[in-house]
Order: C-alpha cells, then sequence, then structure tokens
C-alpha cells in the first residue's frame, strides 16, 4: 500500500512541484487486474482503484497498514463505478454496478470481491474508505435514484450538477460522505467560489477529462495557494486546511468524498474571492 502522511501547512507552503505531487497526487489508480490502495493519515482515508480483467475476481486485500484481519473489520467502504460493469460480491451476495453506481459496504463486512461482467470490457472501480465504529448496512446506491443538485451559472463556466450519494440521506455512514459533480460543457470550473473545511479532508478524483485534457487544481491555504495539474483519472487528497478547486482545459466530472470530524455536507467555510492569493 502506498502510504502518505499527513502534512503540515506551514511546510507545505515550500514543496516544489514533485514534493506537490507526491504528497498530494495519486496517480495509477486503474491498472487491469489489479486492486491499488493508497493509505492517507489525513483522517486515514483510503482511495484506491480495482480493475478487474474477465475470469479474474479480485479480492480486497487486508494490508499492515490496517493491520486487522480483514479490511472492512474497523473500516467502511464505498465502490463507485466510474466506467464499465462489475460484479461486487460481498460476503457472498452479489452486487452489479454499471456506470456510476455505487455500493457502500458497511465495517463488519469480511469479504469483499470485484469481478468483471462476463463478456464486457475491464470495469474501472473507484474505492474510498474511512475508519468505522459502527456498522450500517450495505446498500446499493444507482445512479438514477440520485436527483442532482444544479450549481454555478453559464457566465460564472461553473455550471455543474452535484450527485450526493452519501450524506444521511439515501446512505447513512459513520463519517464518508460521497458523490460525483460533472461539469456541464462549455464550463471548466469546480468548487470556485472555494471552500475550506477544516473538519473534513477531502478527496477528489477526476475522470470522464480527455486523454490530453487537464485539470489545474488548486490547493494550499486560501490566501496562499499552489496548483496540481492532473489528468484524467488521477486523484487529489486535500488536507483539512487546503482549499479544493480546478478548473479544466474542457469539462469532466469528478468523484468527491469526505471523512471526519462532523457529518454535515453543508459545513464549509466559505472563501471570499478577495482573500484568495
Ligand atoms: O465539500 C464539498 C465539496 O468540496 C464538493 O462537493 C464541491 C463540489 O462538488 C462542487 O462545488 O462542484
Ligand atoms: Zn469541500
Amino acid at each position: 500500500m502506498d502510504v502518505r502522511y499527513a502534512t503540515n501547512p506551514d511546510d507545505a507552503r515550500s514543496y516544489g512541484t514533485e514534493e506537490l505531487r507526491d504528497r498530494y497526487l495519486v496517480t495509477d489508480l486503474f491498472v487491469p487486474g489489479e486492486v491499488r490502495l493508497t493509505y492517507s493519515h489525513q483522517d486515514r482515508v483510503i482511495l484506491g482503484g480495482a480493475m478487474p480483467i474477465a475470469d479474474l475476481p479480485l479480492s480486497l486485500p487486508v494490508d499492515d497498514a490496517v493491520r486487522t484481519e480483514y479490511f472492512c473489520q474497523r473500516r467502511e467502504l464505498a465502490v463507485f463505478c466510474v466506467d464499465g460493469a462489475a460484479a461486487v460480491t460481498v460476503d457472498g451476495v452479489e452486487y452489479v454496478l454499471t456506470g456510476r453506481d455505487l455500493l457502500y459496504i458497511g465495517r463488519g463486512s469480511e469479504q469483499v470481491s470485484f469481478a468483471a461482467r462476463d463478456g464486457l470490457r475491464a470495469p474501472k472501480l473507484y474505492l474510498c474508505s474511512a475508519p468505522a465504529h459502527q456498522t450500517h448496512p450495505t446498500v446499493l446506491v444507482r445512479a438514477d435514484q440520485v436527483q442532482p443538485i444544479n450549481l454555478g451559472t453559464e457566465k460564472g463556466a461553473n455550471r455543474r450538477r452535484l450527485h450526493r450519494y452519501i450524506d444521511g440521506t439515501l446512505v447513512t455512514s459513520c463519517q464518508l460522505m460521497m458523490g460525483f459533480t460533472e461539469i456541464l460543457p462549455g464550463s471548466v470550473w469546480n468548487t470556485m467560489p472555494c471552500h475550506t473545511h477544516a473538519r473534513r479532508t477531502e478527496c477528489y478524483l477526476y475522470f470522464d477529462l480527455a486523454e490530453s485534457a487537464r485539470v489545474v487544481h488548486l490547493m494550499g491555504r486560501p490566501e496562499e495557494t499552489r496548483h496540481l495539474i492532473v489528468g484524467n483519472e488521477q486523484a487529489v487528497i486535500s488536507p483539512a486546511w487546503s482549499v479544493h478547486s480546478g478548473v479544466g482545459t474542457s469539462d469532466y466530472s469528478f468523484v468527491w468524498c469526505m471523512a471526519g470530524e462532523n457529518y454535515s455536507f453543508e459545513d464549509m467555510d466559505h472563501v471570499d474571492m478577495a482573500d484568495l492569493r
């Protein structure tokens, strides 16, 4: 498992490009025939990708970074289907996920495995997990069950549709809040005006971005921002002190997931444009 220690904003201000990328950018999440996991000490969030190929189901490994008998012994996990179709089996129960479906897997689930659906291409499954101290039921959320929230304006180039999958309504979890936001064609900005939330770590996985397109992701304290140039299917870990916003060279989507202190999606400290530097 790729382990990332938590970072201090006073130190992060002196990081150069490579150091910023090493600490906060997660690449190569989707490798055919593999489960890839990154353990962040920021709120102990684990991010990953599973890409099962035909006839070769993958099981969710347990790693010394968590040192439990099985992965979900003291954790909850969400699986978001970025691409293709997959069967996710949780303690013998099979759930079929297609594009933009999400499976919430409650604490205590012992065996989790991922398989490609017969004859279909290898699916890309994005994994997000956080420590959990209570068991909530495993729930499959189909993409069409989520009522999107329209945000932004054409003039602001930030028209987007926000889909909240795990926020205590359709699914209740211990810590994880998760969903995805799609930037509408002609718009490029996400989460601008931006915010921080010292109570929670947030991770973004950018997807549906053309191969040659990039997102300029903004991070850092509002008064001293930094940027990461992010490609398709790469993720960014945002510490609690960091803004998380981005502008694409085209439209795109991103999965957001949060974990930390409280359980309120609305808990944000909005940053005044005049205070951004
Ligand atoms: O804390 C919430 C998160 O930053 C995202 O949900 C914001 C987002 O998707 C957007 O504004 O486009
Ligand atoms: Zn946020």
